[in-house]
């Protein structure tokens, strides 16, 4: 994973070299689909923007649907919309088509990352909204604080970066020691 060479509007990391790799993708889905055994899915939500990929993975391999939640102003049908804060400090609304789904739909929530967990924390009141039942959540990685304790006890929590792992402690400071050795050209796809 890359690390930020832009500055603090951004965020810390960006893990485009997983996707843009088939083997490595395959392993995040992989160990991910493995973590959520025996947990009944109907649809992924995946959050705008980076969320729909890894949510539109999860769910083919998972064999259910994809809704998106988008960043407001997008969608046009009838919506649902809240206000959320991020890691950037910056208030945004996000929007759910409405009505999406019955209600007691279950339904995992899916985004790339989870860092104050300001974001997530919309996306989850907009399923709860419409009746559904948030019944876990998937990133590549969560970062540790109260906010993300308290989804771990709500809710099903997986991520690539394991809980208790060296990686989630370098996370939770928001520095990898893999970025001192970071290079793009070792994610690059094979030429076929
Ligand atoms: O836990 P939080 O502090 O809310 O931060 C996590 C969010 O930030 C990132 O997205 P970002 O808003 O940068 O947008 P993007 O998906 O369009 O890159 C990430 O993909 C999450 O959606």
């Amino acid at each position: 994973m890359a690390p930020n060479t832009k500055g603090e509007r951004f965020a810390w990391l960006d893990p485009t070299s997983i996707y843009i790799n088939g083997s490595a993708f395959a392993d995040l889905l992989d160990d991910l689909v493995a973590d959520l055994d025996g947990l009944v899915v109907d649809v992924v939500a995946g959050l705008d923007a980076m969320g729909f990929v890894l949510g539109s993975a999860l769910a083919t391999r998972l064999g259910v649907g994809f809704l998106p939640i988008r960043k407001a102003g997008k969608l046009c049908v009838e919506t649902d919309r809240v206000a959320f804060t991020n890691y950037s400090g910056r208030n945004q609304d996000m929007e759910m088509r409405k009505p999406a789904f019955a209600p007691g739909t279950k339904v995992l929530i899916a985004d790339q990352w989870i860092e104050t967990g300001g974001t997530v924390d919309g996306a989850i009141r907009l399923v709860e909204r419409q009746g559904g039942r948030v019944v876990g959540l998937a990133a590549i990685a969560i970062e540790e604080n109260a906010t993300t304790d308290a989804y771990r006890a709500a809710y099903r929590c997986v991520s690539g970066v394991v809980q208790g792992s060296g990686w989630q402690a370098e996370c939770n400071r928001q520095r990898l020691t893999s970025f001192e050795t970071y290079d793009p050209q070792r994610s690059f796809p094979a030429i076929r």
